[in-house]
């Protein structure tokens, strides 16, 4: 059977869930089944264009990706909120051994963007989860002068928040996608 891959991700202005569409196409390319959910704000109406993660999505998942903007140099705190809600999956382990990777959006080329994705990293390791990343065999982590890092997939929205993704920032989301996918897959079928 096909693996689960869940891109989890909280997106105040649409930037992250831009990355997050461009990871399930590659998430899909490698014949994996992509699901998209968005974690609530804080404060005012649930937002976002896919449904609302559950607890129960991230148990079922084979793989994940999980994508936040970047604020002051770290993740949203409705990412760290969401994360301090999941001690009853820690305690299970339901997480331990599944492959896991992060996405991020920054406002400028240096503001914070691999920082956020090091701790981003940080509740997945405390899961247990396999943490992957991007490899420099993808050409375009030599040629951006945009987002896009060895730490997994990022954009640089601008100062006025209005970049579109670059053609190397599609790429690599892609090419992440696919990877993350193919690795859902093979330790799915070496647990079954
Ligand atoms: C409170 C706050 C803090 C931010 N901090 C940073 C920062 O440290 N570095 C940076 O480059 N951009 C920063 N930004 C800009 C966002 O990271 C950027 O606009 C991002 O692309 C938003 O993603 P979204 O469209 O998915 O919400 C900040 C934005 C907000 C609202």
């Amino acid at each position: 059977m096909a693996a689960n891959v869940l891109i989890l991700y909280y997106s105040r202005h649409g930037a992250v869930a831009a990355l997050a569409d461009k990871i399930a196409i590659g998430v899909q390319q490698a014949q994996a089944t992509a699901i998209v959910r968005c974690i609530a704000p804080l404060q005012g109406e649930p937002g976002g264009r896919h449904p609302q993660v559950s607890l129960q999505d991230l148990t079922d998942c084979d793989g994940l990706a999980f994508g936040s903007p970047v604020r002051f140099g770290n993740m949203a705190a409705e990412a760290k909120a969401f994360w301090d809600s999941t001690s009853s999956l820690w305690l299970r382990g339901d997480l331990i051994d599944k492959p896991a990777g992060v996405f991020t959006s920054s406002g400028s080329l240096h503001g914070g963007n691999e920082a956020t994705l090091l701790s981003m990293s940080l509740p997945l390791l405390h899961h247990g989860m396999l943490l992957t990343g991007i490899p420099y065999s993808e050409p375009e982590l030599h040629q951006t002068s945009s987002g896009g890092t060895p730490y997994g997939p990022s954009h640089v929205s601008g100062h006025f928040a209005d970049n579109k993704l670059s053609v190397e920032e599609q790429r690599l989301a892609i090419a992440f996608g696919k990877r993350l996918a193919k690795l859902s897959t093979q330790l799915k079928l070496q647990r079954e």
